[in-house]
C-alpha cells in the first residue's frame, strides 16, 4: 500500500531568554511587515538541526551572545501553514557578551511578568506570554 505523507509544518524556534525575573523581547527590523513588531528571538530549524541547536544558533548570529537552550514552553502556534512557532527558555553562558541587536531587529528590552503587555507582540507570541509570566515570578 502507498500513501502520501503529509507534509510537517517547520518550525521556527522563539527563545525565552530569561535573566533575573526578566525575559529579552527583541522588536523586528524587517521584513517590512513586522517590522515594529516584538518577539521572541530566534528562527526556522534547519533540516537536520535540533531545536535547540537552532535556538543557540540564532540567538549567537542575531544578538551575539553565547545561551543555552532549556524546556520547551506547552504549545505550538501556527505562524503559516507550513511554520510552526515553538518557544523555548534559554539562559545566557555566564561568559556571555551582553546581546546587541546584530540583524533582524532594533531595539531590545528586558521586560518584566506586568511590563510583559507593554510592547506589540507578533499576534501568535501573545499566546505563549501567560506561559512566560509563569516563570518571571
Ligand atoms: N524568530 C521568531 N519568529 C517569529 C516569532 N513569532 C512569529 O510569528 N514569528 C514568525 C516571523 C517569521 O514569519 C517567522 C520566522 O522567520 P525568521 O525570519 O525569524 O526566520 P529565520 O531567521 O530563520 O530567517 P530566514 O531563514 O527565513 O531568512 O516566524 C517569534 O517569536 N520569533
Amino acid at each position: 500500500m502507498y500513501w502520501v505523507e503529509p507534509p510537517r509544518p517547520r518550525v521556527v524556534v522563539g527563545a525565552a531568554l530569561i535573566r533575573e525575573g526578566r525575559v529579552l523581547a527583541a522588536r523586528r527590523s524587517a521584513p517590512e511587515a513586522l517590522a515594529g513588531k516584538w518577539e521572541f528571538p530566534g528562527g526556522k530549524v534547519e533540516p537536520g538541526e535540533t531545536v535547540a541547536a537552532a535556538l543557540e544558533r540564532e540567538l549567537r548570529e542575531e544578538l551575539g551572545v553565547t545561551a543555552v537552550a532549556g524546556e520547551r514552553l506547552p504549545g505550538a502556534w501556527e505562524v503559516r501553514a507550513d511554520l510552526e512557532l515553538q518557544i523555548w527558555t534559554a539562559t545566557l553562558d555566564p561568559g556571555s557578551p551582553e546581546p546587541v541587536p546584530l540583524q533582524d531587529h532594533d531595539a531590545l528590552r528586558w521586560l518584566s511578568a506586568p511590563q510583559l503587555r507593554e510592547v506589540a507582540w507578533l499576534p501568535q507570541d501573545t499566546f505563549a506570554l501567560p506561559h512566560v509570566a509563569a516563570l518571571l515570578r
